[in-house]
């Protein structure tokens, strides 16, 4: 199912909280609606839905005008951070209920309930708990049996509201790799909200990027990640450092290092901004030529990279560079260490 969604706007009173959206959602792709708290990505997916009305603009759903259509008429299976699941009724209920309240005509019989209720349970990996009610399954099991529910209607799309986002970090992580693989299998047009940046990153197969009621950039994962559109889209992602600057001549001099603007862009000279990640900051030792004079403030060797906090001189701010565990060499290294810290890339933007 193809959606086509063109300047959508929305205000509640005074306040926009949608401002102009437009966006084409690809038949069988996974859609990420990412963005901080408040920027829109709910009330987007509701209008896609067809939960909320926007005040202007329209959604096409396979080219077909479906701005004045219900959820039901939609066909839209929807799933909410809050399990809503019926607790007075059993697992294998909540499941058949979308069938079961279809008017009598379109009902399909009890046994291919049941058929489809079955196939479901195994989908989602919960045989055998057809009768348990939801007060005896944990979190992730019941956001299960939440998404089982919103597929037994057969949606034409499924639309997920920070579906992982009450559970804990172990059951997310499971819970995301679950969810990718029953888009597998489905093929199902899927679109999730989440304020998580590693969830969208990880699961979509394009992501969307709102702030302010507004989309600032839509691409792959890897487009969004290796050239973000905006200042924005760069500080969102987090685990960057952000230096002003000034660009001279297509360069601009970040922590004492002169780095070339990226190709194509034509930026003309004057105050610019520069975003460095983590993995791009090189330290040598306070000899070595180029880069900025810093003290090392902390040495923290988690994870596959080890953090090193370091003070800039001259900028408030500490920043923190990343180096894989296995090129860190302890050396000059240590907390109190005299250094120097080289920007090796960059992103550049012009500043206003
Ligand atoms: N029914 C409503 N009445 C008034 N304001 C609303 C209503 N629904 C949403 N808003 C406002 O619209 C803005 C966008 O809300 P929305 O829920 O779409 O954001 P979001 O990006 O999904 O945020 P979150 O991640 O916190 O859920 C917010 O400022 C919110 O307070």
């Amino acid at each position: 199912m193809r959606i086509d969604v063109e300047d959508l706007r929305k205000s509640f009173g005074s306040f926009a909280a949608l401002n102009g959206v437009s966006l084409t959602v690809r038949p069988g792709e996974l859609l990420a609606l990412l963005g901080p708290s408040g920027s829109g990505k709910t009330t987007l997916l509701r209008a896609i839905a067809g939960l909320s009305s926007p005040d202007e603009g329209r959604i096409h759903f396979h080219g077909v005008d479906a701005t004045n259509l219900s959820l039901r008429e939609r066909r839209v299976g929807f799933v909410f951070q809050q399990y809503a699941l019926f607790r007075h009724m059993t697992v294998f209920d909540n499941i058949a209920f979308g069938l079961r309240v279809r008017p009598r005509a379109e009902r399909p019989r009890e046994r291919e309930i049941a058929r489809r209720v079955r196939r479901l349970l195994e989908l989602v990996q919960l045989q055998g708990l057809d009768k348990r009610f939801p007060s005896q399954l944990s979190g992730g099991q019941r956001q299960r049996v939440a998404l089982a529910r919103a597929l037994a209607i057969e949606p034409t799309v499924l639309l997920l509201d920070e579906p992982f986002g009450a559970l804990d970090a172990k059951v997310r992580k499971d819970l995301r790799r679950w969810l990718r693989q029953i888009h597998h299998e489905t093929g199902l047009t899927t679109i999730f909200v989440t304020h998580d940046q590693e969830e969208a990153l990880e699961l979509a197969d394009r992501v969307v990027i709102m702030s302010r009621g507004q989309i600032d950039q839509i691409g792959t994962p890897s487009e969004i990640y290796d050239d973000p559109a905006t200042p924005f889209v760069c500080e969102f992602l987090g685990n960057v450092t952000r230096v002003d600057t000034v660009l001279k001549d297509g360069e601009a001099e970040v922590l004492g290092s002169v780095l070339p603007v990226p190709d194509g862009e034509t930026y003309r000279d004057g105050p610019a901004v520069a975003y460095v990640r983590g993995h791009e900051l090189e330290i040598v030792s306070r000899d070595q030529p180029g880069g900025a004079p810093a003290t090392v403030r902390a040495v923290r060797p988690f994870g596959a990279s080890v953090t090193i906090e370091l003070d800039v001189e001259g900028r408030a701010e500490p920043i923190e560079a990343e180096v894989p565990r296995e090129l860190f060499e302890v050396g000059e290294v240590r907390e109190g260490r005299q250094v120097r810290v080289r920007a090796i890339a960059a992103r550049i933007f012009k500043r206003d």
